[in-house]
């Protein structure tokens, strides 16, 4: 796997963070998390369920205030959204079904990027065939599976040409095959774009296989257990491999026990 560049593009600084509605404030979502992601890197997010995974990255998206500390993009505070963070989710209804699959990601260009229309197409057909997904380009997303609808989430995000991908839990909904092949592709997608990824994710083996390194939250108030280098389990029959699952699990053994049950044998992935 290639390494990411030693130069920080996100920082967060002791944050925390509650939700605020009105005058009044939730319990405490994060607390004191610090931590730095390398530009060009894939830092993946796990922890026990509801424990503020999508809050974290949803801090670092610009959609969320800290209450305390200091979230930075490229040495800058993050105030607000900005189109160099895009964000793909699970949900499978991301894309406007009125819209075809290259009308979407040619809207998003005209609007966030202002590009000329015949510009936007021409970049919007190169990341539909970078995702795989360019037979469905003129088609509406009700007639695409799910995988083809997250293919072409993540073409109109990449699209954009952020400098950081978010990703919450992309993969969640799709089933093992889809998902697997997707995980293989995301790899290559990065190896062309070196895009730094930051994913959220349920599963440990997911964590493993795609991450140079793994973030544990810890239960509510989610706090910063550990942050692991898995940058050298790429290979999934390595010891290397079993050995960050296994060691991941432990981290979580207490924490989630959705997470406990999760088989740490290595997945027959999908070539
Ligand atoms: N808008 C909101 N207002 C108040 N509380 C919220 C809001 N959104 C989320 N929360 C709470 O914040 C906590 C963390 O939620 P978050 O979605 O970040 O967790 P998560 O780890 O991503 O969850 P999951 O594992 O289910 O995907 C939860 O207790 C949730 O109920």
């Amino acid at each position: 796997m290639g390494q990411p560049d030693k130069e920080p593009i996100v920082q967060l600084s002791h944050v925390s963070l509650a939700y605020q509605h009105g005058h009044a404030q939730s319990a405490t979502i994060l607390e004191d998390v610090t931590l730095s992601i390398q530009r060009g890197e894939k830092f993946m997010i796990i922890g026990p369920s509801g424990c503020g995974k999508t809050t974290l990255i949803k801090a670092i998206g610009g959609f969320l205030k800290a209450r305390q500390g200091e979230v930075t993009v490229n040495g800058v505070p993050v105030k607000k959204p900005g189109p160099d963070r895009a964000f793909v989710f699970q949900d499978f209804e991301q894309l406007f079904a009125w819209r075809t699959v290259l009308d979407n990601i040619v809207y998003a260009l005209q609007v966030t990027k202002h590009l000329p229309r015949r510009q936007a197409i021409d970049k919007a057909s190169f990341y539909l065939e970078l995702v795989d997904v360019a037979a469905a380009a003129d088609k509406y997303p009700h007639m695409l599976s799910g995988g083809m609808k997250q293919r072409a989430a993540l073409a109109r995000a990449l699209a954009l040409e952020p400098d950081i991908l978010l990703m919450d839990e992309p993969f969640g909904a799709l089933d093992a095959i889809t998902r697997n092949q997707l995980q293989l592709e995301l790899n290559t997608i990065w190896r062309r774009t070196g895009v730094t990824i930051v994913l959220v994710t349920h599963s440990i083996q997911e964590a493993v296989f795609l991450g140079h390194h793994v973030l544990v939250l810890s239960s509510s108030p989610a706090r910063v257990l550990e942050i692991v280098d898995t940058s050298q389990a790429e290979d999934l029959d390595s010891p290397a491999f079993t050995a960050h699952s296994l060691h991941l699990q432990s981290l979580l053994v207490r924490q989630d026990k959705d997470l406990i049950r999760e088989q740490v044998v290595p997945l027959s992935i999908v070539q």
